[in-house]
This record gives structure tokens, sequence and C-alpha cells, in this order.
């Protein structure tokens, strides 16, 4: 556990940058620090590990002040990701990855061994072992950052903005795959964002610091959005806190999921119709995975793909009911598309209705959802 204890930073002929900051971070767990810019979210993380000093008050691990440790045997506890990676530039991948458990004292074969064995671990596959940064994407120099920072397994890790240096799309990769591996690895994290979506994202608890590094709220994401603690963490949050709360409610047992007739490509439109809802048809491929809805009303001879609607959504079965909304919203039929999360096939699809009833059974307490 990392404990913060009454912890303040005085930049010298500066405001104060963190202020009698007091927090728990459990082990296993990933905390993130979130708040607008110039918080003192980076000045926090920093005094884990001692690159910068604290004015006042105690950094704890497990139970011991870190001011009391050595310094270099400190940082080799935490393992430290930075945004845009940090990696030594002249020095290849798996170079890069062992740097850590070398400095830790492995020996060479070992250290370079664990670095081939990291890099997929993080996504990457072997071609990659012996390149260098600069042949690299952002995203890619990014995961080869994370597994550094693991090299040494260490218990502790410490991430600054580690996703924030990639476009939308590789970012929402890396948190998935983040995620999934902290599943397995469940080291006690802390990790520096500004995004507020991918702390509520990532974080098992998330500390929302306002100017000044003041703690204004430190609680679970579903917490955070149900009770923000007063109007700076509801701003904060921001304006779509109803609909994100959807992202915490699971699809219950009891979702109602209706049977929804398919066809296969090359179906005529007549024989579509005879089993059709309504003028939305949804078309699957041999193995049941939905392809797309075709418009009976607009289609004159057989099904083919390039007359299908392709705008729906699938949602997992496993996922969520802002999964299975956007399904529905997006479909074009109204009826969001619920597949199963192995193998893409079609379970059934649950209506805008059903859906709210859903929320409303969640609500009362009464319902599946989670
Ligand atoms: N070396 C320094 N000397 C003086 N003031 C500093 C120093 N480093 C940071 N500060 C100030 O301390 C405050 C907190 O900075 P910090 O970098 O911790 O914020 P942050 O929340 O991480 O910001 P951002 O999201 O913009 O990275 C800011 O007002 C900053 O200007």
């Amino acid at each position: 556990m990392i404990v913060f204890d009454d912890v303040t930073k005085r930049y010298p002929g500066a405001a104060v940058a963190v202020e009698g900051l007091s927090l728990e971070a459990p082990n296993g767990k990933l905390t993130v620090f979130v708040g607008p810019s110039g918080c003192g979210k980076t000045t926090s993380l920093r005094m884990i590990n001692r690159l910068i000093a604290p004015t006042s008050g105690s950094i704890l691990l497990d139970g011991e002040p870190t001011e009391r440790m050595d310094v270099a045997l400190l940082r080799r506890r935490i393992g430290y990701v930075i945004q845009h990676a940090g990696l030594f530039p002249h020095r290849t991948v798996v170079q890069n990855i062992a740097s850590t458990a070398r400095l830790n004292g492995v020996a060479k074969d070992k250290a370079l061994r664990t670095a081939h064995e990291l890099l997929e671990r993080v996504g990457l596959t072997q071609a990659f072992a012996h390149r260098y940064p600069w042949q690299l994407s952002g995203g890619q120099q990014q995961r080869v950052g994370v597994a550094r920072a693991l090299a040494s397994d260490p218990k502790f890790m410490l991430m600054d903005e580690p996703f924030s240096a990639v476009d939308p799309v590789v970012r929402g990769q890396l948190q998935d795959e983040f995620l999934r591996l902290q599943r397995e690895i469940g080291k006690t994290i802390i990790m520096v964002t500004h995004d507020i979506d991918e702390a509520l994202k990532l974080g098992d608890q998330v500390a929302v610091l306002r100017t000044g590094g003041k703690l204004a709220q430190i609680a679970s994401p579903r917490e955070l959005l149900a009770r923000p603690a007063d109007a700076f963490v509801a701003d904060f949050i921001g304006r779509d806190r109803g609909y994100r709360f959807l992202s915490f409610a699971g699809l219950g047992p009891s979702l109602p999921l209706r049977r929804e007739p398919v066809v296969a490509l090359g179906t005529l439109p007549e024989a579509a119709r005879q089993v059709a809802l309504d003028r939305w048809i949804l078309v699957a491929d041999a193995a049941g995975r939905p392809i797309g809805w075709a418009d009976l009303d607009a289609q004159t001879g057989p099904l083919r793909e390039g007359d299908l609607n392709l705008s729906g959504t699938l949602a997992p079965r496993d996922g969520t009911l802002r999964h299975v909304l956007d399904a529905a919203l997006s479909a074009p039929s109204g009826r969001g598309v619920v597949v199963d999360a192995a193998d893409g096939s079609l379970l059934g699809t649950i209506g805008l209705g059903e859906i709210v009833r859903e929320v409303e059974a969640g609500r009362n307490g009464t319902g599946g959802v989670a």
C-alpha cells in the first residue's frame, strides 16, 4: 500500500503545488490521480519515488516511510512509466526493456530472456525485439515503456500520462490491453491523467485533485459518478455523467433479449419479408455472426453485401448497458444487436424501451443492472 500522510510541496518562489494530501492506494489496485492542469498530479507522483522531495508530511510504502529509505533501493522497488515512454534512443527494444532488470543486478542473459517474454505480454511480437525506438510507432513505444517498468517485477508502479501521446484509437487499445494485463499481474499502481474518461475506465479508485494540490474526492468511479462530493467534482466529471454511469451497469441475466430473425446474403426480398419483424432484416454469415441490416423497403434483388447498412454497433453479452444502448441507438432498426463475446454469434436484440426498463429496474434495485 502507498500512503500519503499530510503531504505538502511548496516550490521556492511559487504557490503551493500540493497541500496536505492524505490518501491510501491499496495493494493490487489501480489508483488514478486526475484533475485540471497544474493541480499537482505529477508533483504528487514524483514525490513517491523521491524525484521530488516533499516540504512536509510523509509517504509510506507498505508502512515504511520513504524518506528513511535508500533512494536507489526505493526506485528499484517502483516501476516508472512516463509520457512518450522515455526510451533510450541508442538501445534496441529488448535492451531497453532489460535495462531496469540490469540496474537491479540481474545477469545480462536472464534480463534479455525476460525482456523477450515481456515483449509479448505487452502485445508486441519478437519482430520488434531488435528495432530501435525511432523505428516504432508512438503506441509501440508506450508498450515498450510499460514492459521496461515491469522488467524488474516491481510491486509498485507509477505511471504519468502513459497513454496520452497516441491517437484516441490506439489509446483505447492500450488502455484495454493494460486493464487485461493488470488483471493478471495485480500491481499496486498510481497513474496520473488529465483525462476523466481514462480515469473512470482504468481506476479502481479515482482521486480528484483541485488546483493547489488539494484532494477534492477519492472514490470508486461508480461512486464518483453517482455522488460527486461538490460542484467542482461534478463539473470536472462533466455533463455526460448520467450516460457514463451506464458503463458501470452490466447486462443482467434477466436482460430481455428478443429472438431476431436472420437471413443469409443472397436471400430474395420476398423470402426475407416472410420472416422479418419489420422493414429491417438482419443478415448474418454461416456462423451466425451478424453482418449488417438490410432495408426491405429499398431492396429489389437478392441481398448483397453492398446493400447492407453497417451503422449498428454490436454489444457483447458480457458488456455494459452503455454498449447495448449504443448498439440500439446506432442500429437503423432501433434494435441493439447482442452477440456472444467469444465467437461473435448473434444472441438476440434489445429495443430502446427494454434498455430503459433495465435502467429503471437497476435504480429500484429490482432488476439485473449490476
Ligand atoms: N520546479 C518547479 N518550480 C516551481 N513550480 C513548479 C515546479 N514544478 C511544478 N510547479 C508548479 O506546481 C504546480 C503543480 O505542477 P504539476 O506539474 O504537479 O501539475 P500537474 O497537475 O501534473 O499538471 P499538468 O496536468 O499540466 O501536467 C503548478 O502550478 C506548477 O506550475
